[in-house]
């Protein structure tokens, strides 16, 4: 199945009230949700983590001053950020969506749902689960009108729908990317033709930076990892500003790091109201994930597909995994799944509490126990030296790693268990040719997701066994994750124990804008990123502020490393880099560029982005002059 967010026509609410201050119903009730802040919203400048960058948006748009744009939507302070949405009293009597008494059948006589009535309210999250079958997505294309019900009717807005629901997008489990286009571009298509071309790349490129993909605009899908191939995902339907946004599983192809920083991302831009969306319905199969994020849990059973439970959920966010009233919960949704005899009423629903018939504890097929990681106290088995530098140079076996698949993860939770008893047997790498620092070759993603998992943590010293245990992952897979993070300063690792640091806490609290500059500011002066340095310093040197890669690996790497360890060095700062903002790539023709140099001094050296002033070299390498290339490869001596 393909689809993409559906609807043509410029939907621009949220960016008017941001520039004029709103006049739509719409408009002001989001305005009214975020100056209630005062009242239960979050300070976005303390707690924000991840995703948001509104204030950049209405900068760029508005022409404010950043520091006025920030406060334009930011929220006054506030203790905490720890109301749904759909507790503020704002649901109106007219649900967002409605299926009255569907049905739904296949060659006129396969029952795939039957009678099925699910309301969905204005700001909330509903998480749809059950066994494999059951009907899921089938209801999820019911609300987007891919297909019309056989018997009931599907109301949007309190009309009943009878095409294709302008007003919903999906964001898919399998990201659903085209591999030919880049990420704008991808974006771009959510956007319908009868928008002109030059207003589509505007609004798609803004979506991408409020994503947090600013750097990437021009990268294509391959280029991507897991994580921010489902980002272009997410701002692909968002950049149509639906009203009903469709999440089918759109984390459980990621690795679990990934999924747990983009899953706290979209609840914070949720949580602060900086969505256009009115109200998300997610299919999942992961129990805490539901628990984590709904408002409401609504539990499916088949044969054929009908609602089984709807259980309200009612802890606060940001919630906490271990909590009795949390695991209750996702126990007791795991015992209805589970159980096909635990019959709910509706009546009964409300309350969340099933009715056992008989035991029956097997987990059904399609289901994933509770996934989500948590961390125990354990004995305390030593990174060896070895470990570490073989790593560093080889990465690790989860999607974190640049450059393994979603085969390695698996062949990395197998061995997981040998490596972690004898960590100290694995053999040195003999690629490194000389002590020129390896960057782990990890996505910073992951680093995000690890930092924002030990943040939840109640200890602030997690054992590093034990985290490797909770998520799987053998010490081949973590430690480059970890490791990244020390790089960083984002973290400690000492005796086997992992702490964070304070520029780890302000990573973690921090919005798109300051985890970049956390970020930049260390891989200016980490002496294990040398090599982005050494980068930096040649594209400031280069006529045109713009070098082959051929450079950085024929007159820097390749004196170090073996070819295949020095294309992965180049990956990784190529990714570190773009994701600092310090350079920018084109995968295309193979070149590292300085972006538009916005002249702010930032650790004595000038941060640099993007521009389409910028002249372009040729793709071919001989665009640079012989002597250029001899003198910045002369240059590189002096930089080592
Ligand atoms: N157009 C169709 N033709 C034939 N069978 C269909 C069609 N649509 C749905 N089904 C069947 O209906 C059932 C429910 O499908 P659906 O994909 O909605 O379930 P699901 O709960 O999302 O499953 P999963 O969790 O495995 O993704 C499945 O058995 C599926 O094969």
């Amino acid at each position: 199945m393909f689809a993409l967010p559906f609807g043509c026509e410029p939907r621009t609410r949220v960016h008017t009230r941001l520039e004029s201050g709103g006049a739509s119903e719409n408009g002001c009730r989001r305005r009214c949700l975020v100056r209630r802040g005062a009242a239960y919203a979050p300070n976005a400048a303390q707690t924000s983590p991840g995703l948001l960058r509104c204030h950049k948006r209405v900068t760029k748009r508005s022409g404010l001053s950043r520091t006025r744009a920030r406060e334009a939507v930011t929220p006054p302070a506030t203790p905490t950020w720890s109301v749904s949405r759909a507790d503020v009293g704002e649901s109106s009597a007219t649900p967002v969506a409605e299926l009255a008494q569907v049905s739904y059948y296949v060659r006129e006589h396969l029952a795939v749902i039957e009678d099925v009535s699910l309301a969905l309210h204005r700001y909330e999250i509903v998480c749809l689960v059950g066994q494999s079958g059951c009907g899921k997505s089938t209801i999820l294309r019911l609300f987007a009108g891919l297909v019309r019900p056989t018997r009931g009717t599907v109301y949007f807005g309190g009309k009943a729908l009878h095409r294709v629901n302008p007003d919903a997008a999906i964001v898919f489990q399998n990201f659903a990317l085209f591999p030919w286009l880049t990420v704008v571009e991808n974006v771009m298509l959510g956007l319908g033709s009868s928008i002109p071309l030059a207003e589509r790349r505007r609004l798609a490129t803004e979506m991408v930076d409020m994503i947090g993909l600013d750097g990437y605009e021009n990268a294509y899908p391959r280029e991507l990892s897991g994580g921010q191939r489902q980002r272009v995902g997410f701002a692909r339907a968002l950049v149509t500003h639906p009203t009903l946004l469709l999440l089918d599983e759109p984390f459980s192809a990621l690795d679990v790091l990934t999924a747990e920083n983009l899953r706290s991302e979209l609840l914070n831009l949720w949580t602060h109201g900086s969505m256009p969306t009115q109200s998300m319905l997610m299919v999942t199969h992961g129990i805490e994930e539901a628990v984590s994020l709904a408002d409401r849990i609504v539990v499916l059973g088949k044969g054929p597909g009908h609602v089984r439970a709807e259980i309200p959920v009612r802890l606060r966010h940001p919630r906490d995994r271990k909590s009795d009233a949390f695991q209750e919960l996702v126990d007791r949704v795991y015992k209805i799944i589970s159980d096909e005899d635990v019959y709910v009423t509706r009546p009964m629903d409300t309350t969340g509490m099933p009715i056992p018939r008989k035991g029956n504890t097997m987990l059904p097929s399609g289901l994933r126990a509770p996934s989500m990681p948590s961390i125990a106290p354990r004995p305390r088995v030593p990174v060896s030296d070895t470990v570490k530098r073989s790593n560093r140079v080889n990465g690790g076996d989860d999607d974190a790693n640049m450059h393994s698949g979603r085969a390695s993860e698996a062949t990395g939770r197998l061995a997981s268990n040998q490596a972690n008893a004898h960590p100290q047997r694995l053999e040195p790498n003999n690629e490194r040719t000389s002590e020129f620092p390896a960057l782990p070759p990890v996505r910073l993603g992951s680093v995000a997701g690890l930092l924002q998992l030990l943040a939840s943590e109640s200890s602030p010293v997690v054992d590093l066994y034990r985290l490797g245990q909770a998520l799987q992952l053998d010490v081949h897979g973590l430690y480059p994750i970890v490791e990244a993070a020390e790089i960083l300063g984002l973290l400690t690792l000492s005796e086997g124990d992992v702490a964070l640091t304070d520029a780890g806490h302000a990573f973690v609290a921090g919005s798109v804008d300051d985890r970049k500059r956390i970020v930049r500011g260390a891989l200016l002066v980490a002496p294990d990123a040398r090599l982005i340095q050494i980068i930096c310093r040649l594209l400031r040197q280069a006529k045109h502020r713009r070098i082959p890669e051929s450079l950085v690996l024929d007159s820097v790497l390749d004196r170090h490393f073996e070819p295949a360890a020095s294309r992965r060095q180049l990956d990784t700062a190529i990714e570190w880099g773009r994701y600092a903002e310090l350079f920018a790539y084109d995968s295309v023709s193979g070149e590292l560029f300085l972006e538009e140099d916005n002249g702010t001094p930032e650790n004595g050296q000038e941060r640099v982005r993007r521009s389409e002033t910028v002249p372009r070299a040729d793709s071919s390498k001989n665009s640079f002059g012989s002597r250029e290339m001899n003198q910045l490869s002369d240059a590189t001596d002096e930089l080592e």
